[in-house]
């Protein structure tokens, strides 16, 4: 089931590049558990645990800060927490919530485009097969073994296409929140003060009007097409867009690079994604993954 082993790979990237922790942390187990979760709080249910583990993992941050401080280290640790902590304009809680955000915020999203992006190249022979060439050229190019790198990223011109088209056709998320905090006039309209909009992205990304023949997966509409156009805003916009755009994109990018070389793969069953109202795919995308022959 693809869409549950995206969701581990995802998970452990996040953890890892925040906390420099592992997957096996019970804490964090527990979160992965309570994600899947109703938004009610009924003692007992996935969401009470997630509750709890967020309380759990909070203590947990804190502990980890704690231990980096008393250490006073000038440690050679790399990951997001270390960067956090040298900020002096938040305060500990907001340090703590932040990190707490981002796991979360990082997790299924990320998972789920992945999903979205196997489920679409499984449907397009032609985009898959020039994928493939994008990334046998970058391979072609290093050493055995050698990791890939920004710079390489950089290079991966169709696969952000890809990533992108994925993003617009599939609408990971559909809409944000906002509030009014003044009376907003905009055009002929007055959002009154207080007044809450929703911003539905998808009603543009699927509007033929702004983006051709929108009902189709077509990557290649990006080599004319303006990725950071207001038209175009997977990651929502403003002060509070999504800060982990570029983390979530690498991390697909990367694993396609794996994947397209090495593996081929068949849905087993014609699972679409549907919103109700969060994407996804009903019977958890199951795939038949074969080794390509080298
Ligand atoms: C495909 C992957 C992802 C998508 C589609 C996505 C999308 C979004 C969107 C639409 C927002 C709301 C922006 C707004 O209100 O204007 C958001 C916020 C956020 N995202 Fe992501 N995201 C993804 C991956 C990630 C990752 C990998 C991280 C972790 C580093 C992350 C962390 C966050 C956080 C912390 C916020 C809240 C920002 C704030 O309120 O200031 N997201 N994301």
């Amino acid at each position: 089931m693809f869409c549950e082993e995206a969701r581990k790979f995802s998970f452990n990237v996040i953890v890892k590049q925040v906390l420099g922790l592992t997957s096996e942390e019970p804490e964090t187990r527990e979160i992965l558990e309570g994600l899947v979760s109703i938004p009610l709080y009924i003692p007992g249910t996935p969401y009470a645990r997630a509750v709890q583990a967020r309380s759990r993992i909070s203590s947990r941050v804190k502990a980890i800060i704690e231990e980096r401080r008393s250490r006073n280290s000038r440690s050679s640790r790399n990951d997001f927490l270390e960067i956090l902590l040298s900020v002096d304009t938040l305060s500990e809680d907001e340090k703590v919530s932040f990190v707490l955000d981002s796991l979360l915020g990082g997790y299924e999203t990320t998972s789920l485009l992945m999903a979205m992006v196997v489920h679409l190249l499984g449907q397009s022979p032609t985009a898959l097969e020039q994928l493939k060439l994008e990334h046998e050229q970058i391979t072609s190019l290093k050493e055995k073994d050698e990791c890939l790198n920004w710079e390489d990223y950089k290079t991966m011109e169709f696969t952000q296409n890809v990533i992108s088209e994925a993003l617009r056709y599939g609408n990971i998320v559909k809409f944000v929140h906002r509030k009014a905090l003044k009376d907003v006039k905009f055009r002929d309209y007055l959002i009154p003060s207080g007044w809450k909009v929703l911003p539905v992205f998808t009603a543009v990304h699927l509007d033929s009007s702004v983006h051709a023949n929108a009902l189709q997966f077509h990557p290649w509409r990006w080599e004319t097409q303006d990725q950071t156009s207001k038209r175009f805003t997977p990651f929502g916009g403003g002060s509070r867009c999504c800060p982990g755009s570029e983390l979530a994109k690498i991390e697909v990018a990367f694993f396609l690079h794996h994947l397209v070389q090495n593996f081929r793969w068949t849905a087993e069953d014609a699972d679409q994604p549907m919103a109700y109202p969060y994407v996804e795919f009903g019977k958890g995308l199951l795939i038949n993954l074969d080794r390509c022959s080298t």
